[in-house]
């Protein structure tokens, strides 16, 4: 979805929000939202404000964060604010950096040979149980993320990691609970409410306010197991158009030069394209980011479920180890060429009903005679660990072990040790303001937003309770 020209000074505007935080320098912008740093008045807790200019993406982002309250490794939402036709703002708590400054910082120190030879083991299964953990709280609740990737895993000060940016999140339902379309128009009125209050001291609770259900162990992987079984999906966010994303794939209507100029890191979400196929529960497989694309998508699938995320954290886990990208793709094709020369050919002794795939017969490659294998891409290290990466990056979603799985693997309990989360090592900002004393004020957006805002000149005068713009 293009950005408003001046969404990026909408928030400046909005009484509701300047009332209660006081808002510095813009830090992050993706491809659906700006994110700036900001001050709570009441207490002077620092936030992180989130302007997200995309309604589908507002909707996803709101209920699965609503649903994850409380699991310590996903980003708490504070609050969030929602006016019609203003875009939506998510109030979340601030966390300076991301594992993709951690791997990048890491693999800068080891190039200098400063820094050792890239992470110690203990402190690969540290972040790796923070990302399971992660992980695991989304998939109990039936998210599946869709886009996780080490830009969207934010890292605290001291370590903490928090899985971000649930902006492509479904919530997989029973079909039991697939909503016929009569009630779909009912639910295309719910909105949530302008502004709900604070949660820092609620209880967990669900989107709509009851108590969170806690899953037992066999009650997640018997809900697991049916969703794999039966592959039906509701959406719960598709608002606007009371459609299912559709079952155009990825490969149809994604390999456009856009998708070339991404390099790979970029997210995609194509739901508000309109692909609609008509069939009902069907994503779509324009979704993620591609270098941690699974090969269901990549082959256009519209049926998926949370394995998809399974194979993006094996991408995670292998560039924690090798400080490199997995799969480096530059287009969609090289994306699973990059595969196949690692995995071998797919085919259906490795993935049973992989040719009903959409696009299975419109992509062949050479026969691979002697695939790299998972184990060539981590020269130096252990079997035990190249077995567990395995269980994540294999062809058939249906052989991916879980997060909890995972977690449970005797690799995380034996020596050496993760180490503390403490002990973990998170680069110094590299520029940037000081975070509490020299802010960024308004007029500093005149500079920064130069390019994005379609006022022209403004003047921004600072008043006790906020700022006034003047449009001359
Ligand atoms: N809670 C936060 N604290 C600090 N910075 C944040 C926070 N959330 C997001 N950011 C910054 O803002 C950037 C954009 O945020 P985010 O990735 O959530 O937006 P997006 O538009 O959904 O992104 P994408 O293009 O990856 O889909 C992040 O890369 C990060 O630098």
């Amino acid at each position: 979805m293009d950005k408003q020209p001046a969404s990026s000074w909408s928030i400046h505007t909005r009484p509701e929000i300047i009332a209660k935080y006081e808002i510095f320098e813009r830090v992050g912008s993706g491809a659906y939202a700006d994110v700036y740093r900001a001050r709570r008045i009441s207490d002077g807790l620092t936030v992180a404000l989130k302007e997200i200019f995309d309604y589908q993406s507002a909707f996803r982002e709101i209920d699965a964060l609503s649903l994850l309250h409380g699991s310590p490794n996903v980003v708490l939402m504070h609050e969030y604010f929602w006016r019609e036709d203003e875009n939506a703002v998510i109030v979340l708590e601030f966390l300076r950096s991301d594992l993709s400054a951690v791997i990048r910082d890491a693999k800068r120190r080891k190039k200098k040979g400063s820094g050792g030879e890239g992470f110690s083991v203990g402190e690969i299964k540290r972040w790796m149980i923070q990302i399971l953990n992660g992980v695991d709280a989304c998939h109990r609740n039936l998210i599946v993320h869709r886009d996780l990737k080490p830009g969207n895993m934010l890292v605290s000060d001291d370590g903490v990691l928090k899985l971000a940016d649930f902006g492509q999140a479904r919530i997989l339902m029973e079909p039991d609970n697939v909503a016929t379309d009569e009630e779909r128009e009912g639910e295309a009125s719910r909105e949530p409410p302008e502004v709900i209050p604070d949660y820092v001291n609620s209880s967990q609770k669900g989107s709509e306010g009851q108590e969170q259900e806690v899953l037992s162990r066999d009650e997640y992987f018997r809900q697991v197991e049916e969703l794999k079984a039966k592959q039906v999906v509701r959406d719960d966010t598709d608002k606007d158009s009371n459609v299912p994303d559709g079952d155009a794939s990825c490969l149809a209507t994604c390999t456009v030069s856009e998708m070339d100029d991404d390099f790979g890191t970029n997210s995609f979400a194509y739901d508000e394209e309109g692909l609609d196929g008509g069939g009902e529960g069907l994503m779509t497989s324009c979704v993620g980011t591609r270098w941690f694309r699974p090969p269901e998508l990549l082959y256009g699938s519209t049926m998926y479920g949370l394995e998809i995320d399974l194979w993006s954290l094996g991408c995670v886990f292998a560039e924690l180890l090798s400080l490199e990208p997995l799969f480096p793709g530059v287009s969609d094709i090289d994306q699973i060429s990059r595969v196949t020369n690692v995995l071998g050919n797919l085919n259906e002794e490795v993935w049973p009903g992989c040719v009903d795939l959409p696009d299975y017969k419109s992509i062949s490659f050479a026969e691979v005679e002697s695939p790299l294998g998972v184990e060539g891409c981590l020269p130096n290290h252990s079997g035990d660990v190249i077995a567990l990466v395995k269980k994540l990056i294999c062809y058939d979603p249906a052989r991916r072990a879980t997060a909890v799985e995972l977690l449970n693997d005797k690799y995380f309990k034996e020596e050496p040790l993760p180490v503390p989360v403490s002990e973990l090592y998170v680069p110094p900002a590299m520029s940037g303001p000081d975070e509490e004393d020299s802010p960024r004020k308004w007029n500093d957006y005149r500079e920064m937003d130069s390019d994005s805002d379609g006022f022209g000149p403004v003047n921004v005068k600072p008043t006790s309770s906020g700022f006034t713009i003047e449009f001359p």
